[in-house]
């Protein structure tokens, strides 16, 4: 579903944030992406996501390349940052309408979607008001629903947990769940290591902006907690 080809990362001014990373996220994956404050997450999803320009190597989503077929990747792929930018302007209903057109998602699969995962995140509600009155919290979600909505066969999530109450994060990893064993992908990154040891059936640890630990989430963790593993791995020079 999504293989990343020694991809490494040098933005302007000469700070390599990503160093010849490689990692393969299959079909049915929930794939945790874990790594302290400026390891390089942010800038491996946001290319992967095809809105981070990059030289060196090369990342197939569904056998094409992001850099020569960037359309027909963002077709199938959803990416939420983790701030995401919506349209201020527009209420709930519409902002989710802009997205349901752009991607061709019919009137009656919209409106279903919409209730269902309205519903869930308890948005319903406020379908009607203009996003600029809206929490955080419930930009979060909106962008939660409106990527739901889409059926991405890859789901791309940056820091996702972060701004949700208790609820609407059971919610969601409900619906990650629900995503993956219908055979989509979700590659996302947390700092919420519980979460990650629970969730995911795989993690990859990036320190420096090179991996350092990755794989079946049982077998990176052997016998530690994912918080002992990661204390570790980080604390080794
Ligand atoms: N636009 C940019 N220009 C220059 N350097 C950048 C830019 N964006 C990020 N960096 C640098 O690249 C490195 C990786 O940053 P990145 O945002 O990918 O980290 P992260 O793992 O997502 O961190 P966090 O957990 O804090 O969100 C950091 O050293 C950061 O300072």
């Amino acid at each position: 579903m999504l293989s990343i080809h020694n991809f490494s990362k040098v933005y302007k001014g000469g700070k390599k944030a990503v160093d010849n990373l490689s990692l393969e996220v299959e079909a049915g994956d929930i794939y945790g992406f874990i790594g302290h404050n400026g390891a390089g997450k942010t800038t491996t999803l946001r290319a992967i996501a095809g809105v981070l320009d990059f030289e060196e190597g090369d990342i197939l989503i569904n056998g094409m390349s992001i850099k020569k077929e960037g359309v027909a990747c963002k077709k199938v792929t959803a990416y939420i940052p983790d701030n995401p930018d919506l349209y201020e302007h527009l209420t709930g209903i519409q902002y989710l309408n802009f997205v349901g057109d752009i991607y061709s998602i019919s009137k009656s699969e919209r409106e279903e979607l919409i209730k269902k995962y309205g519903d869930a995140f308890e948005m319903t509600s406020n379908m009607g008001d203009l996003l600029s009155s809206y929490s955080h919290g419930m930009k979060q979600k909106l962008a939660l629903i409106s990527a739901l909505i889409r059926k991405p066969k890859l789901l791309l999530l940056d820091e996702p947990f972060v701004g949700l109450d208790p609820k609407a994060s059971h919610t969601l990893k409900t619906f990650m769940a629900e995503m993956c064993k219908e055979g989509s992908a979700i590659f996302f990154s947390t700092h919420v290591l519980e979460v990650a040891e629970k969730l995911c059936n795989k993690i990859a640890i990036i320190k420096g902006g090179k991996l350092i630990a990755w794989g079946n989430t049982e077998e990176v963790k052997g016998n530690q907690s994912l918080e002992e593993l990661f204390m570790e791995l980080i604390e080794q020079k």
